[in-house]
């Protein structure tokens, strides 16, 4: 069998020339939470929508307190949600909450705080007071029309709030396909059993389908024994009614490692196979007839891992329009590697107090110790021409812990 063995460079670009553009839906926006924004949204109004009280207090006219008037006869209440009142007479006052309009004739708050009111008469405690305080202006935070999120955006609580409050009760949003996660092997048992002493539980794939939710991905588990016409049974079955097969192990050298031989059998289209890189080599990608897309993930957990973050998060995210983008630290220990391989080390980010964020490395035990990921926090993503990464350094880091 020959083997592509390419650089990450160009592994990315091969991801690239299979971008695909997901179809739209409609979604309620309390389901919206991770899903990917496919149309713009505006301010329908202007944001604050009126001058809002900030404190609750009095409103008064400036002017009055410029002329000296330290006592103001309350001549009404304002709460949130009423509609606008006006000021009478430019001597008094109008008792305000925070979140009401100011009233008309109006325009200075002053707080509860900086008052003593006897008898219907607020008394100043403060000179301090500066003209137009303690308000909310009308539209000074985006004006009607503005742009408030662009499409494309993966929606948090920001901009659900956002949608909220421009009256958006669903949201044109992109629709993701369901996936299928392969676990392949005769060594692997499901969670629920014990296994034998020469077997495992197959833990690879609930990581993958957890990261794939977290990225707006449903997806099913399934199991494929190392045999290849059940093999080829299987996955022509799902070729027709999944849009992103995912598969974990039998893809590299071993006299049971039947994917890539039986993915080309069912014709699908091998874009590559085996990255210069550690861990993660084996990687396998490529495109079905039907156009359903392939990602072989190499079996070994460190590996499937690195391969799904790098490679398959690249692959959505540009299908979606948006940059896979680095944070980039500091390396805290000196690392030598020799392999003319692209490592990607896993780290753990610290923050320095200089206002930097540093990188420890976690070399683990290899591409089997899924216990190291626990410790950390993404990948330090050491470049192929180099085999000595020096203290203080800085490198690209990608994530897969958003809090640490
Ligand atoms: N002669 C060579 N042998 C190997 C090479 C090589 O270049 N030449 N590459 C090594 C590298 S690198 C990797 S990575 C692995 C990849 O192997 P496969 O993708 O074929 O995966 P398997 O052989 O099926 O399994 C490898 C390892 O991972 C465990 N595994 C598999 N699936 C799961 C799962 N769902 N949950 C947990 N653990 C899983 C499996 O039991 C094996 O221990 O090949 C090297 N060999
Ligand atoms: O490169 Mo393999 O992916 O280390 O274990
Ligand atoms: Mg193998």
């Amino acid at each position: 069998m020959d083997n592509i063995f390419i650089t990450y460079q160009r592994a990315l670009e091969l991801l690239e020339s299979q971008i695909e553009d997901f179809p739209t839906e409609s979604k309620a926006l309390k389901d919206c939470v991770g899903a990917y924004l496919a149309e713009d949204l505006h301010a329908d109004r202007d944001f604050p929508p009126f001058d809002r009280v900030t404190m609750d207090g009095i409103a008064i006219s400036f002017s009055s307190f410029e002329s000296g008037r330290r006592q103001f006869k309350i001549e009404a209440i304002s709460p949130a949600g009423s509609p606008q009142l006006v000021l009478q007479n430019p001597d008094n006052c109008i008792e305000v909450m925070t979140g009401t309009i100011v009233p008309e004739k109006a325009d200075t708050v002053i707080r509860y705080e900086d008052l003593s009111i006897q008898n219907g008469v607020a008394h100043l405690q403060s000179e301090t007071i500066t003209h137009r305080q303690s308000i909310h202006f009308k539209g000074s935070d985006r004006a009607q029309g503005a742009l408030m999120v662009k499409k494309g955006r993966q929606l948090s609580s920001a901009e659900i709030n956002i949608a909220a409050a421009v009256g958006k009760p669903s949201l044109l949003v992109k629709k993701l396909p369901d996936a299928v996660i392969f676990s392949t092997g005769d060594e692997l048992v499901d969670v629920d059993e014990s296994p034998e002493i020469h077997q495992i539980r197959r833990s690879n794939v609930y990581g993958i389908r957890n990261t794939l939710k977290e990225w707006g991905i449903q997806s099913e588990l399934q199991h494929l024994p190392d045999e290849k016409s059940e093999m080829e049974r299987v996955i022509a079955k799902y070729l027709k009614s999944h849009q992103i097969l995912f598969f974990t192990g039998g893809v590299s050298k071993g006299k049971y490692d039947f994917l890539p031989e039986v993915l080309e059998a069912l014709q699908v289209k091998r874009l590559f196979h085996k990255v210069q890189q550690r861990p993660g080599k084996p990687f396998w990608f490529g495109t079905a007839l039907t156009g359903a897309k392939i990602f072989a993930l190499p079996g070994n957990p460190v590996s499937s891992f690195v391969c799904l973050y790098v490679y398959f998060q690249y692959w959505l995210r540009s299908s979606l329009g948006l940059n896979l983008n680095f944070q980039y630290v500091k390396l805290l220990d000196e690392i030598s590697f020799k392999p003319d391989l692209v490592y990607f080390l896993e780290a753990k980010l610290e923050s320095q107090t200089d206002g930097t964020l540093a990188a420890l490395p976690l070399p683990g035990n290899g591409s089997g110790d899924f216990a190291n990921l626990v410790n950390a926090d993404g990948f330090l993503i050491l470049p192929q021409n180099k085999t000595l990464f020096k203290k203080g350094e800085v490198y690209p880091f990608l994530h897969y812990r958003q809090v640490f």
